[in-house]
């Protein structure tokens, strides 16, 4: 294992508007010899019900993670320098064959996980948590999930079809992966096809912290709930971007009024602290209808308090 990570190009030398695509101008993976955490775009959004362009994302995400710097106060840690984070590329899936995509997503996430690194994946719609999912699961058992979004994403089907980005959580309940002790959705809300819809959530195992807590409850006590549901088995995170109201996220297929602000949204995340975070995503991005970059930076900082966390955790469990 190489000794100091290969961070972020310097953007006192390098402007910040020039230099690499990747994301936080971080380093490929094939630039470095052990990855820890790897950044991976998802270019797939054939499982979308409303208005696509969430295949656009990954680009979109890396565009606007140019300005984050190296040192994230809020968790007084440096990620980039405490773990080798570096950028994967994409994971190139059929974009007309959705159980096709499905299994390229999670072979390649089993290719990751035999090699020692983690992953940050970027998407594309919420589809592609279900085959992050089984490979995490393969792992490391049945796994504990907290579910970021404005939509519970446990429905059945949709025009017959079981693999859409608003059935991966039922899926993956069906076929034993989550912890039905250990799974939370948070900043659930807006119309239901009917009341069943939160009782069948339930059976599959979540609780749910709905948007309007946030109103009454501090995000402090939000993380109490979260961790206490978490508890101490690995965790899969899974950050759906319309989970923001769309005044903080409007790049995005199905939005919802009446959500988190990016800063109920960062503040949650830095609550994980301390859990083991095995692995995670941020979907849904879809910057045809994104404006001034607002959801492309509501998710690269998403990304880099994720990134923060693990670098804590890492850090924190060598003392
Ligand atoms: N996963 C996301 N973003 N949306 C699911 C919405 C499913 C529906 O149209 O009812
Ligand atoms: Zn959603
Ligand atoms: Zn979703």
């Amino acid at each position: 294992m190489s000794s100091t990570p290969l961070g972020s190009i310097d953007a006192t030398r390098v402007p910040r508007f020039a230099g690499p695509a990747t994301f936080a101008r971080l380093p490929r993976a094939d630039e470095v010899d052990h990855v820890d955490v790897a950044v991976v775009g998802v270019p797939f959004d054939s499982g979308v019900s409303y208005r696509p362009g969430a295949r656009f994302g990954p680009a979109h995400v890396r565009a606007s993670s140019k300005l984050l710097r190296p040192y994230n106060p809020a968790l007084d840690v440096s990620p980039f320098a405490e773990l080798q984070v570096a950028d994967a590329g994409d994971i190139a899936v059929n974009p007309f064959d959705i159980a096709e995509a499905i299994a390229a997503v999670e072979n390649a996430a089993r290719v990751f996980a035999a090699q020692g690194t983690r992953l940050l994946t970027i998407g594309g719609d919420h589809t592609i948590a279900l085959p992050l999912l089984r490979a995490a699961a393969a792992e490391h058992g049945p796994i504990g999930v907290v579910h970021f979004d404005a939509h519970l994403d446990t429905w059945d089907t949709y025009f017959g079809q079981p693999y859409t980005h608003g059935t991966p959580f039922r899926r993956a309940a069906e076929e034993g992966l989550l912890d039905p002790r250990r799974c939370l959705h948070v900043g659930i809300r807006g119309p239901l096809y009917s009341p069943a819809d939160l009782t069948d959530d339930g059976v599959l195992g979540f609780q749910v912290v709905h948007s309007d807590d946030y109103q009454d409850a501090t995000v402090a006590s939000v993380v109490e709930r979260m961790r206490a549901r978490l508890g101490d088995g690995p965790v899969y995170v899974s950050v759906d971007i319309d989970v923001l109201d769309p005044a903080h996220a409007p790049g995005t297929g199905t939005p919802e009024a009446g959500g988190l602000t990016s800063r109920e949204l960062l503040g949650t995340l830095r609550g994980l602290v301390g859990l083991d975070v095995v692995g995670a995503d941020i979907v849904e991005v879809a910057p045809a209808y994104d404006h001034a970059e607002l959801t492309g930076v509501a998710a690269a900082h998403t990304a880099y308090e994720l990134l923060s966390v693990l670098a804590r955790n890492r850090r924190d469990a060598a003392r």
